[in-house]
């Protein structure tokens, strides 16, 4: 198995598994798609950092021209540091806080998203009293069904996310007479993971009605923020959700209110662009399975644990004879499973596995439960490699913690 010019067989002698690796040119060529998909209508592409906020992978996408769709200060830090310049930075989130909402007003990032009107109220307030005036798009909650995991829906009437679509004008009425307040557009963002592509169909259809009439109401939106949310092929479906399908209903339903519209992905652009790579520590038959104990972990990649999600798991050296496993790791929890009854390539001790579709959502999310060691991270670009985080050692990880002065 391959990534690019390098053998992942080869790499792993290099550097101690379990390690994540990230392809340049998968990450390329899925933010091409964006480009070309988007292509004719006056749009930017705002990089979910959420996704994978690593200074590496952030500096690929800025150098490809790519803006950043941020949920904290820490992910606004991170964008800007890796050179994505403030005037393509949003920042979206239900709770910002009043430090974190000053920090954008000084960097004067392109918009806020705002989730509600106490939110309003106090990004007013702040810039006010900073001589600023910040962009706002509201975000509106249009009530449709995103047909993904509950855990990843958020255009629901019973979700936290953005205020209900219908009570958006009066409350866009009220932003366009405050102080220290710019309308600047509308935004949704209705889930994750969406494989299904009517959702967005109906919410863009929703979003347009709403932008025409505030239009015709005298508020001048200029942007539209479609958010992110299209999904990857984890393995388990036979192909992936159509991206110009998909740019298709934002081009129908919005291209013709003469706003930019900014669209945010973040799985599509990293997912299907890095693994998991994992050793087996042993091979344990129980009284009715096999298990393939690896040594990555629910706290390296928590999706299947978290929303039992499916990735795919093959070996890095191809084997003709199949088996069945319950792939785990070594975490003291039943929940730290990868796949149950998953039939691959017969494996021993001391083989390597790739758990597919690991670029979005495994890095960010790790932990050191258990005190394990994150896995490190490396970027290949055609024969090259780069650890791009690097794994802590031991030390550094227990002098994270300090003692109280009464010990
Ligand atoms: C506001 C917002 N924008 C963009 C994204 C990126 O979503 P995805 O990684 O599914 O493209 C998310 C995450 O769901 C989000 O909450
Ligand atoms: N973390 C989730 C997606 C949440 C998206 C963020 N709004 C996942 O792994 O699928």
């Amino acid at each position: 198995m391959q990534v690019e010019g390098l053998a992942i067989e080869a790499l792993a002698q290099q550097v101690p598994t379990p390690f994540y690796c990230y392809s340049s040119k998968a990450i390329a060529s899925n933010y091409q798609r964006y480009s070309d998909a988007f292509a004719g209508l006056d749009s930017l592409i705002c990089y979910a950092v959420k996704a994978n906020s690593n200074q590496a992978i952030l500096a690929t996408l800025a150098r490809l021209g790519a803006g950043a769709d941020t949920v904290s200060e820490g992910e606004i830090r991170r964008a800007l540091a890796a050179g994505i310049s403030a005037d393509k930075i949003v920042f979206a989130g239900v709770g910002k806080s009043v430090a974190e909402i000053r920090y954008a007003l000084a960097q004067d990032i392109l918009q806020f998203n705002v989730e509600s009107e106490p939110e309003l109220m106090r990004i007013s307030e702040q810039a006010h009293s900073m001589g600023k005036r910040a962009r706002v798009s509201i975000r509106v909650n249009p009530d449709v069904e995103a047909k993904t995991h509950a855990k990843i829906t958020t255009g629901m009437a019973e979700n936290k996310f953005g205020i209900a679509i219908d009570l958006a004008p009066a409350l866009y009425k009220r932003a366009a007479n405050l102080p220290g307040i710019e309308v600047s557009g509308v935004d949704v963002h209705i889930g994750s993971q969406l494989t299904e592509l009517t959702p967005f169909d109906q919410a863009f259809s929703k979003v347009a009605d709403l932008v025409t009439s505030l239009q015709h109401h005298g508020i001048d939106i200029q942007v539209i923020d479609i958010g992110g949310g299209l999904g990857i092929n984890y393995g388990e479906q036979s192909q992936e959700p159509d991206i110009t399908t998909y740019a298709s209903f934002a081009k129908a339903h919005l291209g013709h209110l003469g706003c930019k519209i900014i669209v945010e992905p973040g799985r599509s652009i990293l997912g299907n662009a890095g693994v998991l790579v994992s050793r087996v520590e042993y091979v344990k038959t129980g009284q009715q399975r096999h298990f393939l104990i690896l040594d990555a972990a629910m706290n390296d990649l928590i999706r299947p644990s978290m929303y039992d999600a499916y990735h795919h798991i093959v070996t890095v050296t191809e084997q003709t004879q199949k088996v069945t496993y319950d792939i785990v790791g070594p975490v003291c929890e039943t929940g730290d499973t990868f796949a149950k009854g998953r039939t691959i390539g017969q494996c021993q001790s001391g083989d390597l596995v790739a758990i597919m579709g690991a670029g979005a959502y495994g890095a960010v999310m790790a932990s050191h439960y258990n005190s394990r060691l994150n896995a490190p991270e490396v970027l290949v670009k055609d024969d090259q490699y780069s650890i791009i985080r690097e794994r802590i050692d031991y030390d550094t990880l227990i002098a994270m913690d300090s003692l109280p002065s009464w010990l």
